[in-house]
């Protein structure tokens, strides 16, 4: 990982102190025998010390619009003036009911479909229109993890080659290199290196999700977005993904935008809730006290489907 450094100008300025950095996995190193230090911290840490979006989307519309012969053209508003900021470590869960723009917003967040309005932009900078070449890089550090699993994913080709393919397309490494990582991952995904030389039609729907986000974690994102990756999957299959999606989280501190009908999963496992309706975001609040706090009418309808034996409440639920 790159890191930054920053040289304090000596420790009595406790700019950073040591159990803090360390918590960020920074590395400190004394120079000499006086008081200067110098600090190697994570990019990632500064950011979300400060804050500030990795991804953001600013006032973001994508319309459609449908000629036909002899006819009017007719647009379709799929994505609405919606706002939204991804933080490094944090997990934004956004809902909505079928046709709402989820997908259509994850797919230009991700860079795969210009925007047709507002702007996209990324640790700040502006990303809304970039070269083929710049767009290819950013989809790099944003990945998109989709929700079938087994389409997702070629059933021609071994999990080995499907983890190095990326890294081959992005001419990174050699091939013992792209080898050597894909049995780093596969082990970090809870699989195992024999799952390498298997095809996806010998691997069940869960572990073939597995691949899926083995293969998102090969270009080092810093983003993922989850589109659905659970509803496919059975409650206990699905609570294993989450599990994992929380563990790597917490060892690599990546963004999430965590896409779900499961309102009762996204409030367990988000910081923040986003909730979409016809296009357009509705309501943005912090999970802890969601259920008490959502205004819109939408959100509440939401609130109350949640099954209350599944659930007990919300608020027990809510991540804090
Ligand atoms: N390529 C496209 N061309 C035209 N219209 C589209 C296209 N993609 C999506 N739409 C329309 O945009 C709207 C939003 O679709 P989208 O798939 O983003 O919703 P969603 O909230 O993800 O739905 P679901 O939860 O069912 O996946 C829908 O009305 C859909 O028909």
């Amino acid at each position: 990982m790159s890191c930054t450094s920053l040289h304090a100008a000596s420790a009595g300025d406790g700019a950073y102190t040591w159990p803090t950095a360390a918590r960020a996995g920074a590395g400190i190193r004394l120079i000499g025998r006086k008081t200067s230090v110098l600090l190697i911290i994570k990019p990632d840490w500064l950011l979300k010390k400060a804050g500030l979006c990795m991804l953001a989307a600013q006032n973001v519309q994508k319309y459609y619009t449908r000629r036909q012969l002899f006819q009017q053209a007719v647009t379709t508003a799929a994505v609405h003036n919606v706002t939204l900021c991804i933080k490094p470590g944090e997990t934004i869960g956004l809902v909505g009911e079928s046709g709402s723009g989820k997908s259509t917003l994850a797919r230009c967040m991700a860079l795969l479909e210009p925007v047709t309005g507002g702007a996209l932009t990324w640790h700040g900078r502006d990303i809304t229109r970039v070269s083929a070449k710049d767009a290819r890089e950013l989809r790099r550090s944003i990945q998109l993890i989709f929700q079938d699993p087994v389409d997702a994913i070629n059933p021609r080709l071994t999990v080995e080659r499907i983890l190095t393919e990326p890294l081959y397309h992005f001419g990174i490494g050699s091939v013992q290199d792209r080898k050597d990582k894909a049995r780093q991952i596969i082990e970090r995904i809870g699989l195992t290196a024999g799952h390498l030389t298997r095809y996806p039609g010998e691997l069940s729907r869960g572990q073939c999700q597995r691949v899926n986000i083995a293969r998102a974690l090969m270009a080092d994102p810093q983003i993922m977005i989850c589109d659905e990756v659970i509803s496919s999957l059975d409650v206990s299959t699905g609570a294993q993904i989450v599990r994992l999606l929380l563990d790597l989280q917490q060892q690599s501190g990546y963004g999430y935008l965590f896409i779900s009908h499961d309102l009762a999963r996204v409030v367990q496992i988000s910081q923040r809730i986003a909730v979409m309706y016809r296009g357009e975001l509705v309501e943005q609040r912090d999970s802890a006290g969601f259920h008490l706090e959502a205004a819109h009418p939408y959100t509440r309808s939401l609130i109350e489907a949640v099954p209350k034996l599944y659930t007990r409440s919300l608020q027990e639920l809510a991540f804090t």
